[in-house]
């Protein structure tokens, strides 16, 4: 009997997004799966949560048929337990504080930078030819703090938001039009917070503009939805979304290793070119991004209308002075 010669994608943080994205990825037979995660303590019991989600998913794959390996590791927050990091084709980084109502994604900052600290640095030390996708919110910065701390080349790292906030665009733009999804040409640039920018001037459906389409308060409406979809989902539950965010995840993990070189929004470094294009740089922000085997393998150029413009300049100075408030504390 041989190994299976499968691909690896390491999950950091098996909470719920990280969960959800060990599940797709196994249910979609992409790679192995191996899940990282803290031991839980509940009074004198201590608890490896870790080890029984994977051996559920593992199971839950055997029951519709799928042969995929699926491990937990037991970690600390010291960093110790990361050895099974080696080999890891991508590894997905959603270890971190959700936010609860009433936060905001950069009230996690202080709190998750000193997590992706530590887990930048086992990724660098076990995984160094590994492309890395973050999670962990404010995504943006954390983003910029991972490619910072490990190192690695910018095609290697990149953050997952885009992916999402456009899919709940396409959402309300379907569910207004009563139209396939498929059917419409959306995206959603910037930071993931508040000042995101939903870009009308290229978003259609079936080559019609929105703006021809949907009625101007109705669309206004629609984008407002957009920007806060992440916090309509943290008011109505107390924690936030993880099966849209998980399965836009998948997304890029499936494009990266079926080579898809598929167009999406991430939010990536930019420098060169793009940071001209783009008036911003040193910085990871929202772009979209050709994604195939060797991670980010271009930064796609799109031209602003004024309106959209001013949205993007507002987007890049929330994500600045994240950058900035991290390297003020000595964080990276
Ligand atoms: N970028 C996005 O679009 C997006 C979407 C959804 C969630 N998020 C963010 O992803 C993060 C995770 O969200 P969630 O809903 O899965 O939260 P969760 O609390 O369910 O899971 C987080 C997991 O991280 C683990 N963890 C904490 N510290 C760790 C450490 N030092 N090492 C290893 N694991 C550690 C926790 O034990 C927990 O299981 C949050 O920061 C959230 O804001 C981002
Ligand atoms: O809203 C959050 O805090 C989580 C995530 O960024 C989301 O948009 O769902």
């Amino acid at each position: 009997m041989g190994e299976y010669k499968r691909p690896v994608v390491s999950v950091v943080g098996a909470g719920n997004v990280g969960e959800h994205v060990a599940n797709l990825t196994a249910i979609k037979e992409l790679a192995n799966v191996r899940m990282f995660d803290l031991a839980r303590k509940d009074g004198d019991k201590t608890y490896e949560i870790v080890k029984g989600k994977a051996l559920d998913i593992k199971q839950m794959a055997s029951a519709i048929g799928c042969d995929v390996e699926v491990e937990g590791y037991t970690v600390t927050a010291e960093g110790d337990g990361y050895e099974p990091l080696e080999g890891s084709d991508i590894v997905v980084v959603t270890a971190g504080f959700p936010r609860r109502p009433g936060m905001s994604r950069d009230d996690l900052l202080s709190k998750n930078v000193g997590i992706i600290r530590t887990v930048s640095e086992r990724i660098a030390q076990y995984a160094p030819d590994a492309i890395v996708i973050v999670v962990s919110n404010p995504v943006d910065v954390l983003t910029y703090a991972a490619l910072k701390l490990t190192g690695f080349p910018s095609n290697r790292v990149m953050g997952m938001a885009g992916v999402l906030d456009t899919a709940r665009f396409k959402a309300f733009l379907s569910m207004e039009l009563k139209v396939s999804v498929k059917n419409i040409n959306a995206y959603v640039l910037g930071s993931h917070g508040d000042d995101m920018v939903p870009l009308l001037s290229v978003s259609n459906v079936g080559g019609e503009p929105l703006t021809k389409l949907i009625p101007e308060n109705k669309l206004k409406e629609i984008v407002e939805r957009t920007k806060f979809g992440g916090g309509e989902i943290v008011s109505l539950m107390g924690t936030s979304a993880y099966h849209a965010p998980g399965a836009s995840v998948v997304e890029m993990v499936e494009a990266v290793l079926n080579d898809k070189k598929e167009i999406a929004p991430c939010s990536v470094y930019l420098e060169g070119d793009s940071a001209v294009h783009y008036e911003a740089e040193d910085i990871c922000i929202g772009v979209p991004v050709k994604l195939g085997a060797h991670g980010v393998e271009e930064i796609i150029k799109l031209d602003f209308t004024e309106e959209e413009k001013e949205l993007w300049k507002s987007s890049v100075s929330s994500v600045k002075s994240g950058i900035e408030r991290i390297k003020e504390l000595g964080l990276i």
